[in-house]
């Protein structure tokens, strides 16, 4: 099969984007995993697929593939990335964009500036799922909000916020993100008992109320250069623990994204920027 395809990346956070609005695309969980391949396909950590709206109230609908080829409900770069493409595909003029996802209708809108902000609804601040099995460790609150400690086995204990932004993440505050264990830690809380659907690992330094460094273990792909929903989970945890207060610059290795959150059900809006790497042609 030949498929046209466009490489984009929102900070970093690189994405193989598929037009599948004119025909319905069938696309194979090994096909996806070749894709995303950094050797033997485009390289991506996720790929995303635009549809045709499933309902008159929205305009599109889009599906996120995590590198390993699992589907996912939500991805915040992804979203800013999405606009960019359906604008640039020439399939909406429009600025401001209802978009079906997994976790719900999401509207992303591109900015004077160029970059976009994504309205990504309330956070939802989730008590364990599945019984706690650290050995005997309570959690514990700081601002009124639970911090809940993992075991990690040789790792030691890792203290974690956890955050639904759609997608699961759990959130550590450190105190250099450049020397936290990401790839050691990562995986193992990726992969916790607690975490039925898996999660992913988000490693927060505080640097001043309005600025964090941030660098996130995704579920399905590994370390990336930033993890949108990553930056809305840690800041929203941040403000609930009173260490934090909107807006937020959030600093990642791939570059900055902004939060602004005004607590409660109010929506997290996301920030950052966009960029067209390639347009190409694979043979799958
Ligand atoms: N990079 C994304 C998140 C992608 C999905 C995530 N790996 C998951 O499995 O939930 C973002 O920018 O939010």
């Amino acid at each position: 099969m030949k498929l046209q395809f466009t490489k984009m990346h929102g900070a970093g956070n690189d994405f193989v984007m598929l037009d599948a609005t004119r025909e319905p695309l069938h696309v194979s969980r090994e096909q996806l995993r070749q894709l995303a391949d950094r050797h033997l396909g485009v390289g991506a950590d996720q790929i995303l697929v635009v549809e045709p709206p499933p309902s008159p109230d929205v305009d599109f609908r889009y599906r996120i593939f995590n590198a390993d080829g699992g589907e996912v409900e939500q991805c915040g770069n992804g979203a800013r990335c999405f606009v960019a493409f359906v604008r640039r595909q020439g399939l909406t003029a429009k600025r401001a964009i209802r978009v079906a996802t997994h976790a719900g209708v999401i509207q992303p809108r591109l900015e004077d500036d160029g970059r976009v902000t994504v309205d990504m609804g309330p956070p939802r601040f989730e008590p364990a799922r599945v019984p706690f099995d650290a050995a005997h460790l309570a959690p514990r609150t700081e601002g009124g909000f639970e911090l809940w400690p993992l075991d990690l086995g040789s790792s030691g204990t890792a203290w974690v916020s956890v955050v639904s932004m759609g997608n699961p993440h759990a959130v550590q505050r450190v105190d250099e993100a450049d020397a936290a264990p990401v790839a050691e830690q990562g995986p193992r809380i990726e992969h916790h008992a607690r975490f039925a659907q898996r999660v992913n690992a988000g490693f927060m330094q505080v640097v001043t109320p309005h600025h964090i460094r941030l660098r996130v273990w995704e579920r399905g792909a590994g370390e990336t250069l930033a993890c949108g929903t990553g930056a809305c989970a840690a800041v929203t945890a941040g403000i609930r623990h009173g260490w934090l207060q909107s807006p937020v610059d959030v600093d990642t290795r791939g570059g900055r994204l902004t939060i602004a959150w005004d607590g409660g059900a109010s929506p997290v809006l996301l920030t950052g920027p966009v960029a067209h790497v390639f347009d190409g042609t694979i043979e799958l």
